[in-house]
């Protein structure tokens, strides 16, 4: 499985091998060991996933407090997605730095978003499936957003606002500046 640590360290991109024959393919999305040696060793214990049926949907940014926060292993089963991770870890040496992969059925890329750190995606393609492992359980009550396009963060999303599809939560959703107790960096 290739294996790559992104400008924040915490964040990993992994790819596991698909085997394709006369037939179409087959891949093992998830083995704990593979996954535990590329430094994805925390428990998963939900499944999710999302259609957005157009282009330009945006997702995010979410998280959820602690003792809630989850870490996510995001991939796309069908479409493509650009995948973002923003550190809102206070005292973390990238706190309010942002990384960004593309993630696709194509590339069948998969994106580790530690807890820790918020976590938004921006459809490249029509009918975009997301599927994604959860270190907790949804937690209505612990769950915090930050505007998509928080000037403070100045993340360089593929989409303009015109183009934004976005839910009415996340259209209200506060500045990055709201986040600064909600997580802790731990070295
Ligand atoms: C997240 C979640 C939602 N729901 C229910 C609550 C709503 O009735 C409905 C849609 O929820 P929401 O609009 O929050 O879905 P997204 O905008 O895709 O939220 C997700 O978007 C970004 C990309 C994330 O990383 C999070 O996993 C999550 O916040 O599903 C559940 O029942 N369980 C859940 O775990």
């Amino acid at each position: 499985m290739k294996v790559e640590r992104l400008s924040i360290p915490e964040v990993i991109l992994v790819t596991p091998p698909r085997f394709g024959d006369n037939r179409g393919f087959f891949s093992e999305t998830y083995n704990v060991d593979r996954m535990n040696d590329a430094g994805i060793a925390l428990p998963f214990v939900q499944d999710n996933q999302s259609l957005s049926r157009q282009k330009g949907v945006v997702r995010g940014l979410h998280c959820q407090l602690a003792p809630h926060a989850q870490g996510k292993l995001v991939r796309v089963t069908r479409g493509a997605i650009w995948d973002v991770a923003v550190d809102a870890r206070t005292g973390s040496p990238t706190y309010g730095k942002w990384v960004g992969a593309e993630l696709s059925a194509e590339n069948w890329s998969q994106l580790w978003v530690p807890p820790g750190f918020l976590h938004g995606f921006v459809t490249l393609e029509e009918n975009t499936e997301v599927q994604y492992k959860c270190t907790a359980l949804y937690s209505k009550v612990s769950e915090r957003a930050v505007i998509w396009n928080c000037p403070e963060l100045k993340i360089d999303w593929p989409v303009s606002e015109a183009d934004a599809v976005l839910s009415e939560k996340d259209l209200v959703a506060p500045h990055f500046s709201e986040s600064k107790d909600w997580f802790q960096y731990e070295k």
